[in-house]
């Protein structure tokens, strides 16, 4: 197993606030990571500043993508996801008014950048590729169970199924790291039992890296292979869950709440 993103000593500081407090990690191929910690910890400034919502204070970040080693330091949004790091947010961010099919094919085309001629003259390869990225939409949407919801606008989806189309749209960017912040929240525990179980095929099928933060630990425990403790903006631990739930500084910061 080797690293795919190496975090070194990350600061984000936000007037007098230090959100982000040098943070190191680092991520491996294929693996399954949770990050967690109370309200407050620091763990969305953390995505933000992994996949260029937000530019870093200090530190380093460095990925390895299929082009060799890139420090992502300073690069847009857009750019870190055209390298390979899709994410998911808080708050849903669906095209509320397009249909399911179209907030993937939207996802997909991005990937796809066809000539401006045969685009223009809508050449028979416009076609031909057009036909491929709509076939690959609905295959994605058929391994989350989808696939009878394709011209269902996104609006009038219910809650569970509109963020379960949100990681349908991240995985269509086919990235290599995919960030879900908070992807079980307003689940009821059918929904959340239902991700759980889709986001373990997820990285099975893909052979990505998914990194969750999540505050159901039931999910947490169930899923990840490794989880870093985030706490008032430092890295409180890091472990396997059955290292996590008996360590004394986590058990500590979670006073209150149960690490189960
Ligand atoms: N844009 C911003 N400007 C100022 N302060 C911010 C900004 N974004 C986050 N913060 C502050 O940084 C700290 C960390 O917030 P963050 O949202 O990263 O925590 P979190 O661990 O994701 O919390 P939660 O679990 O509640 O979502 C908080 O004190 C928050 O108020």
């Amino acid at each position: 197993m080797s690293t795919i993103l190496k975090v070194d000593d990350l600061v984000k500081n936000f007037g007098g606030l230090t959100a982000v407090s040098d943070v190191s990690m680092t991520l491996n191929d294929d693996e399954l990571v949770a990050l967690i910690g109370p309200n407050g910890a620091g763990k969305t400034t953390l995505f933000n500043l992994l996949t260029g919502v937000i530019t870093p204070s200090s530190g380093a970040i460095s990925f390895r993508g299929p082009k060799g080693t890139v420090t992502l330091n300073g690069k847009k949004a857009y750019q870190i996801a055209n390298l390979g790091l899709a994410r998911t947010f808080q708050n849903i961010r669906l095209f509320k008014d397009l249909t399911v099919l179209d907030n993937v094919l939207v996802a997909m085309t991005s990937q796809y950048k066809e000539g401006l001629l045969s685009t223009l003259f809508r050449l028979p390869s416009y076609y031909k590729k057009e036909a491929k990225i709509a076939k690959e939409a609905t295959e994605l949407l058929a391994i989350f169970d989808l696939q009878e919801s394709v011209d269902v606008l996104a609006k009038n989806l219910p809650y569970g199924i509109q963020r379960r189309l949100e990681i349908v749209r991240a995985l269509a960017m086919k990235p290599q790291i995919l960030f879900l912040d908070e992807p079980a929240a307003g689940m009821n525990p059918e929904e959340t039992a239902d991700l759980t179980r889709l986001i373990k095929k997820v990285q099975r099928e893909f052979h990505i890296t998914v990194v969750l933060i999540e505050h159901d630990m039931s999910l947490v425990m169930n899923l990840a292979e490794r989880i870093y403790v985030l706490d008032h903006g430092a890295m409180l631990a890091q472990g396997t869950p059955t290292e996590i739930k008996q360590n004394p500084a986590v058990i500590k910061a979670y006073l209150g709440e149960e690490v189960s």
